[in-house]
């Protein structure tokens, strides 16, 4: 019999994503989809209901119980919320989630089934419920840099992001978009007018930031438009970002590595960064590999880890075409490129990566640990 499968949060932005690979992947071939929401209880199902044609009520314990399998793009603050009661009311079936709220509970294993499916099927076996998305900036690292993790080559790692607006959600792709607007219309006439000076221009530009009004930075409180934010989620108060802490923390996770898992953890730190791209994260690496193995070996290592990952080789014009959110975006492709000894030694490799963050960095780990669920 196909597996009762409930979803919640699929109106939202990641949730949108994750339906439309699914239709493309055909996975409502395999499941009997039941659609929750918070808003809309009794309202129309999407065209991808079979026998439940019409939304259950995403706070209704006993309908989310008759469920086998719940993913949910909802949010934390739903997952705070309705998690806790679900399991106290006895209901034993499986969690997938893309909100952080779980993923570094003992209890929880973070997905991300191309670089841990060995963690995925050991925690399968002991009887773990609960799979939880990683965080999209380490995921989509990991999805590029896998390989040199798998042979067991990295010392340390340093990560730099320069992360999209879509990062944290619908409303600040929107914002982005309208100061974009804001500002090109106050020098429009003089951008219009090739004799205008530039210094008169960016003297406006600079101006216009300032007085954005506050509704036109009521997401990210400053602008983003020709402007960066070099600070994500929350202060820790130990000069650390709560996303800065993510990289470390869901890498070993993901991995299996450290105090938890009676190894030793490898240190991935650096700073993230806001950016004004839409949905594509960027992330520009320094790694420590653990011996000076030959660039040439270095690619294959690289490339050969999964199907999505493209070694873009170092040059300007690969760089400049395959290694942008621009090229990226839309696409499951992981290029990483911009691989080069440093001046500090044989062992200090530079990489830069992009991903879709609402691909592998939300989407697609959770749309794969269905299918493992479906499959078994
Ligand atoms: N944004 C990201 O990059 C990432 C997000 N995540 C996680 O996923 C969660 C969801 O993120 P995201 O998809 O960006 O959130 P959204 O704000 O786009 O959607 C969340 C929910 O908001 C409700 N909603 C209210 N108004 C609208 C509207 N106009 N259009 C669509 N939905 C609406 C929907 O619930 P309902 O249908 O019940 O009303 C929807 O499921 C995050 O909170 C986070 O935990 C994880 C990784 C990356
Ligand atoms: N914090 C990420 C997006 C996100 O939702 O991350 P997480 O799933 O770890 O909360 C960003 O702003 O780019």
């Amino acid at each position: 019999m196909m597996k009762l499968v409930g979803l919640v949060g699929w109106r939202g932005m990641v949730g949108s994503v994750l339906l439309q690979r699914m239709q493309e992947e055909g996975d409502f071939d395999h499941i009997e989809p039941v659609f929750f929401s918070t808003s809309n209880t009794g309202g129309a199902a999407p065209a991808m209901a079979k026998n439940e044609k019409t939304l259950k009520d995403a706070n209704d314990i006993d309908a989310l119980k008759k469920c086998d399998i719940i993913i949910t793009c909802q949010g934390g603050d739903y997952t705070t919320e309705i998690f806790p009661k679900l399991r106290a009311s006895g209901w034993d079936g499986y969690w997938i989630d893309a909100a952080s709220t779980l993923r570094m509970k003992d209890d929880a294993i973070i997905v991300l089934d191309p670089v841990n499916l060995d963690v995925i099927k050991s925690a399968l076996s002991r009887g773990v419920k609960n799979y939880i998305g990683g965080n999209c900036t380490v995921s989509c690292m990991l999805m590029g840099l896998g390989g040199l993790f798998q042979h067991n080559l990295v010392d340390w790692m340093s990560s730099m992001t320069y992360q999209a607006a879509s990062g944290g959600g619908a409303q600040h792709m929107r914002e982005l978009l309208t100061q974009f607007g804001s500002i090109n219309a106050e020098v429009k006439a003089l951008l219009d007018n090739p004799a205008a000076a530039i210094l008169e221009i960016d003297r406006k530009v600079l101006a216009k930031q300032h007085s954005l009004t506050a509704d036109e930075t009521k997401q990210f409180g400053v602008p983003l438009a020709g402007n960066l934010i070099p600070w994500i989620d929350k202060d820790l108060g130990n000069g650390v970002s709560k996303e800065e802490w993510k990289a470390g923390a869901e890498t070993n996770k993901i991995l299996g590595l450290g105090e938890a898992f009676g190894n030793q953890a490898i240190p991935v730190d650096g700073l993230c960064i806001r950016i004004g791209a839409m949905r594509c994260h960027s992330q520009a690496l320094t790694i420590k590999l653990k011996k000076d193995v030959p660039l040439d070996e270095i690619n294959d290592i690289i490339a050969s880890n999964n199907q999505w990952v493209k070694v873009v080789p170092n040059d300007r014009e690969s760089s400049m075409k395959d290694l942008t959110p621009a090229a990226v975006t839309g696409s499951l492709t992981i290029p990483v490129g911009r691989l080069r000894k440093m001046q500090m030694g044989g062992e200090y490799l530079s990489a830069f990566t992009v991903g879709d963050q609402l691909l592998w960095g939300a989407a697609e780990p959770l749309r794969r640990m269905l299918r493992i669920l479906i499959a078994d």
